[in-house]
């Protein structure tokens, strides 16, 4: 079997004509174009090929490009001062701060700074206990990319076994509440998990994002599954993800391919995150056309 190409990049630019569309009809109304305020710290060259692609798209979206950026030795009262200004700004609809952040900064208590209404990457506490409970709110981009590709392809998942490799604050656990909340029957894998290949052949949905270049491979894929490959790494020869692609590609139905899988998705989402928490906070009813679900938290600092 060859494994059927998920292309994200395809439904990536779907996704960012919606919001262009979107935004269009914001300001047709009377709205304000959504400003997009991405916060750079330091020189990361990947983080900085992420941010510039974020606000290239952005601006293409017909959204204001609001980026700050500020030096690798920024300390923690720097920052957070620039959130602050930004969490105050009305122009500003959607704050994202690009991670990692230096080691010397305390992302949390950074993150925690942002209005959860303008948490457009979905990852403060407030977004986060909204999407544990089940309730309406702001997603993190790259699960919500996922599951709009799971989707766009059609895959059955009220019933299905779905595993998730990853158990991190800005995939793996997000990821795992997404599906559930679709009534998959989910498998969490981490690092301490036995027989890390025995469980991932039980999923009919495998979403690997373990930060582990070809971590899965060809003997932990049910023949014909759907494989999400959320891994980006870098070498020598190109980008490769956490799956070995073209052995998995082999018994999978369904494969992300690396690059243009979940990549182009995770910023096809944030622009729609941006969007609805302009309508959020303009007052603007928002529709489900975009794949973000409805009523975002609406308090804004005054
Ligand atoms: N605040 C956040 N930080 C980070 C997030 C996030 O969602 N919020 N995710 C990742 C990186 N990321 C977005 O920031 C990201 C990763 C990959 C892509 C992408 O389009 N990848 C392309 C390849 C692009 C390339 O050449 O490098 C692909 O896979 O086809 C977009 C965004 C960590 N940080």
């Amino acid at each position: 079997m060859t494994a059927r190409v998920i292309d994200g990049k395809a439904v990536a630019r779907r996704v960012r004509e919606e919001v262009a569309a979107g935004v269009a009809e914001l300001v047709a109304a009377g709205g304000t174009a959504p400003g997009l305020a991405t916060v750079l710290v330091g020189d990361d060259p990947a983080s900085e090929v992420y941010v510039r692609n974020k606000r290239r798209l952005s601006v293409e979206a017909g959204m204001r490009d609001l980026h700050r950026h500020l030096p690798a030795d920024a300390g923690q009262e720097t920052v957070a001062a620039l959130v602050d200004e930004l969490a105050a700004d009305p122009a500003v609809s959607g704050i994202l701060l690009q991670l990692p952040l230096p080691a010397h900064l305390d992302a949390d208590a950074l993150v925690a700074r942002i209005p959860a209404a303008k948490d457009v990457d979905g990852l403060t506490t407030d977004n986060a206990g909204l999407l544990a409970q089940g309730r309406p709110g702001l997603r993190p981009c790259t699960p919500a990319g996922v599951m709009a590709l799971l989707d766009e392809y059609e895959v059955p998942l009220a019933g299905a076994e779905a595993v998730v490799v990853g158990r991190s604050v800005l995939v793996g656990r997000p990821m795992a509440q997404l599906l559930l909340a679709r009534d998959a029957t989910v498998t969490i894998c981490h690092s301490r998990t036995r027989d890390l290949a025995e469980v991932c052949r039980r999923a009919d949905v495998l979403v690997v994002a373990a930060g582990i270049p070809g971590l899965v491979g060809a003997d932990a894929v049910k023949p014909g599954a759907v494989v999400v490959d959320v891994g980006i790494h870098r070498g020598e020869d190109g980008l490769r993800g956490d799956v070995d692609h073209d052995p998995a590609a082999e018994v999978a139905g369904a494969l992300t391919p690396v690059p243009g899988g979940v990549g182009p998705m995770t910023i096809a989402m944030l622009l729609a995150n941006t969007l609805a928490a302009a309508r959020a906070q303009q007052d603007v009813e928002q529709g489900a056309e975009q794949g973000v679900e409805q009523e975002v938290p609406r308090e804004v600092p005054a």
